[in-house]
C-alpha cells in the first residue's frame, strides 16, 4: 500500500515539496517516516536535484483518456471491450472538462476514477518525457503548454485526452 507521498514542483518557488495526496499534508522537507530509498522512488522523484530524468527538453504531464471503439487498443484496466464511439468519448471527456475546471485535484481525482490509460493509478501521472516519445499529436499538445496549464480535448491513436503539464 503507497504510503500516499509523492513529490511535486512548486510552480511559486520552483522546487519541490512533498505532498500526501491521501492526509492532504505538504511539506518542504522529506517525511522522516520515509528511507532515502523510498524518497527516491516515490511518484514525481524526477524533481529532486540530481534525477537523471531532469534534463533540457524534458516535460512532466498527466492525462485523463477517454477510449473509444476505434482507438488502437479498445480495452482498459476499466473495460474489457470499448464500444463507445469517439463521438461519445469526445462527450464524456467535455463533461469531466467542465468539471474540472482549473482545478489540478479534480483532475487527478477523475483521472484515477475514469482514464482509460494504466496511468490511472499515478492519478494520471506520466512522468517526464522528451520529444520523440509520445505519439505526435499528444507531444504537440504537452509541450504548447505552461506548466499548471491544462490542453483542450485532443486526439490521438490510444482516444481522446486532457492533458495537464505538471513541470
Ligand atoms: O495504443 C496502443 O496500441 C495501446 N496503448 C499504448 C500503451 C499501452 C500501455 C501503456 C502505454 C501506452 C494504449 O492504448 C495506451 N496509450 C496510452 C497513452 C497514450 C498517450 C499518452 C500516454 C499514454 N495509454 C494506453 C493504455 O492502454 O494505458
Amino acid at each position: 500500500m503507497s504510503s500516499g507521498w509523492e513529490i511535486r514542483m512548486s510552480n511559486s518557488k520552483g522546487i519541490p515539496y512533498y505532498f500526501n495526496a491521501v492526509s492532504k499534508q505538504s511539506s518542504w522537507d522529506a517525511p522522516s517516516e520515509l528511507s532515502e530509498d523510498q524518497i527516491k522512488s516515490l511518484p514525481g522523484s524526477q524533481h529532486l536535484s540530481g534525477g537523471s530524468s531532469g534534463g533540457a527538453g524534458t516535460i512532466t504531464a498527466s492525462h485523463l483518456l477517454v477510449k473509444h471503439k476505434d482507438s488502437r487498443r479498445p480495452s482498459s484496466w476499466k473495460e474489457t471491450n470499448i464500444t463507445r464511439t469517439k463521438e461519445e468519448a469526445t462527450d464524456i471527456l467535455r463533461e469531466y472538462q467542465a468539471q474540472v475546471g482549473n482545478s489540478r485535484e479534480k483532475f487527478e481525482e477523475l483521472a484515477s476514477v475514469h482514464s482509460d490509460c494504466s496511468s490511472h493509478s499515478q492519478r494520471g501521472n506520466l512522468g517526464p518525457f522528451s520529444k520523440g516519445q509520445m505519439q505526435k499529436p499528444f507531444e504537440d499538445a504537452a509541450f504548447a503548454l505552461q506548466v499548471g496549464e491544462f490542453s483542450d480535448i485532443i486526439s490521438t491513436e490510444s482516444g481522446v485526452h486532457i492533458i495537464l503539464r505538471t513541470a
